[in-house]
C-alpha cells in the first residue's frame, strides 16, 4: 500500500494491553488462500446434494486437515494492524466473526474511508440465508454494527457498541452485491455517535445507528 502520510496512531496500540498484534500485510498469503477455500467449502457443504459415500470421504478429509492445522494456535484476541490511506493505524481482530480476514465464516467485506466515513462492497452467498433467499436479519445488523464499530474507532479511542437500532427498510438479496456505508454523526464525551446502511442497487435494503461508548484502558 503506498502511503503518503506520516503514520499517526490515535488508538491505543492493542500490545501495551497484552495482546499479539501481526501487520495485516505480515498475514501468510498461503493462509489468506485457505481462508477463501474453507469460506467456499462451507458454502458447498450447506449445498450439497454429493452422495453418501461422498459425503463420509469428504468428513474424513476434513477432519484430517482439522487435526493438521491444530497447532500453534493464535491466542484469542490476536490482532491485526494497518496503515490506513489518511496515515493513522487501524488495528482489527483477525478472527472478527463479521469481516476478519483469518475468519472463513466472514464475509470478505473490507471497510475503506470514503471521504464521510467508511464504505465497502460484500456479496452475500448462500451461506449467511436466513428467509428463503434472503440475508439474514442478524447478519444485516451484524454487519451494520461492524460498520459502526470501525467508524466509532475513526473518532479515536477504543469503543463497545452500548446501543445499536437497525430499520430494516426492503429485503436483503443474496448472491447480489451490498454497499455498506457508515459515518461519525457526533462526539458527546465518552459517546460517539454513528449512523450507517447497507445498499443493494443504490436503495436501501437496512439502516442502522448507534451509540458507542468509549472504554476506559487501564493507564488512561
Ligand atoms: C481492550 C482494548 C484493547 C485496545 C483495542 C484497540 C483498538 C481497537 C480498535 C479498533 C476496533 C475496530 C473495530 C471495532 C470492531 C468491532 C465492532 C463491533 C462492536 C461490538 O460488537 S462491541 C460488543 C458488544 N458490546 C458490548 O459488549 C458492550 C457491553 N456494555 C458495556 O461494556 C458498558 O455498558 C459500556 C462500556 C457500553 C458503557 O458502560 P460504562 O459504565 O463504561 O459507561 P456509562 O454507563 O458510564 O455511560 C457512559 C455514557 O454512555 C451512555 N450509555 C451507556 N449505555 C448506553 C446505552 N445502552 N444506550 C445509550 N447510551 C448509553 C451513558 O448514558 C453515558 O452518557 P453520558 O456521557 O451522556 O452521561
Amino acid at each position: 500500500m503506498t502511503v503518503d502520510v506520516q503514520p499517526v496512531s490515535e488508538l491505543p496500540d492493542p500490545a501495551d494491553f497484552g495482546f499479539t498484534v501481526v501487520e495485516r500485510d505480515a498475514l501468510p498469503t498461503e493462509l489468506l488462500a485457505l481462508v477463501d477455500q474453507v469460506r467456499t467449502l462451507a458454502d458447498t457443504v450447506a449445498h450439497t446434494g454429493a452422495d453418501a459415500a461422498e459425503l463420509a470421504a469428504a468428513s474424513r478429509v476434513v477432519a484430517d486437515l482439522s487435526e493438521r492445522l491444530d497447532v500453534r494456535r493464535r491466542p484469542l484476541g490476536t490482532m491485526f494492524s494497518q496503515v490506513a490511506p489518511d496515515g493513522r493505524i487501524d488495528y482489527g481482530t483477525v478472527a472478527n466473526v463479521v469481516n476478519g480476514p483469518l475468519n472463513p465464516i466472514a464475509p470478505p467485506l473490507e471497510l475503506r474511508p470514503d471521504g464521510e466515513g467508511l464504505s465497502g462492497e460484500v456479496t452475500l452467498v448462500g451461506l449467511y440465508e436466513g428467509p428463503p433467499g434472503l440475508v439474514h436479519g442478524g447478519w444485516i445488523a451484524a454487519m451494520l454494527d461492524q460498520a459502526l464499530g470501525e467508524v466509532a474507532a475513526t473518532a479515536g479511542g477504543a469503543s463497545l457498541t452500548a446501543n445499536l437500532d437497525v430499520n430494516y427498510r426492503k429485503p436483503t438479496p443474496l448472491n447480489a452485491p451490498l454497499t455498506v456505508t457508515s459515518r461519525v454523526t457526533g462526539v458527546e464525551r465518552r459517546k460517539v455517535l454513528v449512523s450507517g446502511e447497507i445498499r443493494h442497487n443504490g436503495e436501501i435494503t437496512a439502516e442502522g445507528t448507534a451509540v458507542m461508548v468509549k472504554i476506559a484502558l487501564p493507564g488512561s
